[in-house]
């Protein structure tokens, strides 16, 4: 069969979920070229939505009824991305039919890419990922930053004693430490790790900064018992495992049982001893097990949009998946105009509506355990809709009995902060631009991509508390003010022997007990809870 034929077939039975990249094309006895067939369908997802726009701009589907959207995409792709063009003969009527239209097509291309690469949608595409630092987290169960350092010098490579700055990756060949992260180490966009002898053997684990702030931010002590609600593929497992040097427990839950699969296989790379992998339900967990009643922390980064996310292969599918499906709507109906278009929006508005109380309904749920006392909630979504949307509503629903961590126990130095205009209003809580400051002010994003974004995915994190028997949960709008501007500080770096974000020092315990607490509202002031203890004794 002509390949791009074979590949269109590919793309369709990936929008239609019926199997994986790797499965519909190296795996597949039907596919004889299957390196280039796994490129060529990597590549196109990749440029999807810029291709995608092309597609609907010029209208070429309109103009070559022969043509369908997947066959179309990938000759596109060819035609626009690749300098050897489309690989078929020029007798091809489906080639005719693309080329016919070449000069609008390459035209309409120069125009998406600039939108394309202005964030729609909030995925960047192409060169952006090309701007990316490979980020390297030290597995420190392993080894220390220090000795992966010179392992790294000793190959040739050469340590920067600071990031660049301005913010942009290092230069081929140097590497760096991570200015907020201690166990993390920063190489040049696209440096490939793979085969090096530490990635074999578990010291270094590919994760991109962003996805460590959760568990850094969590935090949990060495001994505590510990849920990670949605966890596969396991690399924030792993980062609590680290953290807590394998003591205690961490409870690793999924409901995809392929995906726990692979969770195990990495975490047990990683050398993790303290994880327990449970293929059930979080919602349907029984918080009054003997395990679960002792659980104190739990992490939660529960299925989203994937917004954020750069390039990422499983996202990319879903999101064509998505896009199929409207474009079939569209496609599908007579006028193809304005009222099929709100209806298309109305479906992506309802997808984020419904993910929003999924989300909510995975930290409601983490609420009830009955002696936890932190909850880290992430998603990798760009849209308010799951993350300060979710947020207000929590605290809504859930405020005195929780609030806020405060930015001096989420990554204090961290500049990227919750968007203000996103917090909704609480009645007789949040009403003024100065309270959703404040609450933004404890929440963490960041923002896919550069130059202008973090060069990392996209992220967003808010960390929960239960508010103490003993302590002042406090009436609107006194909030204790934000540490901006706090000293660096190693999160999640009790493994190595750091102290983390919001550990105090014993006399300054002392002197802080006898300071009146000023009474704070939805965001915690950082000082003990009622367990007399902080989280990261
Ligand atoms: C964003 S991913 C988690 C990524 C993971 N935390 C990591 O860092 O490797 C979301 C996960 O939630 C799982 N999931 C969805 N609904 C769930 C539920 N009700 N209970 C447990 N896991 C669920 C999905 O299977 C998926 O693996």
């Amino acid at each position: 069969m002509n390949f791009y034929k074979q590949a269109a077939q590919i793309l369709d039975r990936l929008g239609k979920k019926e199997g994986s990249i790797k499965g519909l094309t190296l795996g597949n006895a039907e596919v004889t070229d299957k390196k280039r067939m796994y490129a060529v369908i990597c590549e196109t997802l990749k440029h999807n939505t810029t291709l995608s726009l092309v597609l609907q701009e010029s209208k070429l589907l309109t103009l070559e009824k022969k043509l369908t959207r997947s066959l179309a995409l990938l000759l596109l792709h060819d035609l626009l991305l690749q300098s050897r063009g489309i690989q078929a003969s020029d007798a091809w009527p489906m080639k005719q039919a693309v080329m016919r239209h070449k000069a609008r097509l390459k035209a309409e291309f120069v125009k998406a890419r600039i939108k394309v690469g202005a964030k729609k949608d909030g995925l960047v595409e192409g060169e952006d990922e090309l701007l990316l630092p490979r980020y390297v987290r030290v597995n420190l169960l392993m080894m220390t930053p220090q000795q992966v350092i010179d392992a790294f010098i000793a190959d040739g490579w050469t340590f920067l004693s600071a990031p660049p700055s301005p913010l942009a990756p290092p230069a081929p060949n140097t590497f760096h430490r991570d200015e907020h992260l201690d166990f993390m180490l920063v190489f040049p966009p696209k440096s490939d790790l793979h085969l090096h002898p530490l990635y074999a053997s578990g010291v270094l684990i590919l994760q991109d900064k962003a996805s460590c702030f959760p568990a850094a931010i969590l935090a949990p002590p060495k001994n505590a018992y510990v849920i990670d609600g949605c966890a596969a593929p396991g690399n924030k497992t792993s980062q609590l495992a680290m953290g807590m040097g394998n003591g205690g427990k961490i409870i690793a839950c999924d409901l995809d049982l392929r995906r726990l699969n692979i969770l195990k296989r990495l975490t047990t790379k990683a050398g993790c001893t303290n994880i327990t992998a449970l293929n059930t339900s979080f919602l349907t967990l029984d918080t009054s097990t003997p395990d679960h009643s002792k659980v104190s922390h739990i992490l939660l980064d529960p299925s989203c949009s994937g917004s954020g996310i750069i390039n990422r292969l499983d996202y990319l599918v879903d999101a064509y998946a998505e896009e199929q499906e409207q474009a079939t709507i569209l496609e599908t109906t007579t006028t193809g105009g304005a009222a099929e278009r709100a209806a298309a929006e109305e479906k992506k508005k309802e997808r984020l509506k419904s993910l929003g109380e999924f989300q909510i309904e995975c930290v409601t749920k983490a609420m009830t355990f009955p002696n936890v006392r932190k909850i880290s909630y992430s998603t990798c979504s760009i849209y308010a809709e799951e993350n300060e949307h979710v947020v207000t509503t929590l605290l809504k629903n859930h405020w005195p009995q929780w609030k806020l961590s405060p930015r001096s126990k989420v990554l204090p130095t961290w500049h990227r902060r919750g968007y203000p205009a996103d917090v909704g209003d609480i009645p007789g809580l949040v009403s003024t631009d100065e309270d959703r400051a404040k609450i933004a002010d404890c929440l963490v994003r960041a923002v896919p991509g550069g130059p202008d974004g973090d060069l990392m995915n996209g992220f967003f994190v808010a960390c929960f508390e239960r508010v103490g028997k003993n302590d002042n949960p406090g009436l609107s709008p006194l909030w204790k003010g934000p540490s901006i501007g706090a000293k660096r500080t190693h999160e999640g770096m009790e493994a190595d022997g750091a102290t983390p974000a919001a550990t105090t020092t014993p006399a300054k315990k002392k002197k802080n007990k006898k300071k009146k607490k000023k009474p704070s509202a939805l965001v915690g002031d950082g000082s003990e809870n009622e367990h007399g203890a902080s989280d990261e004794e």
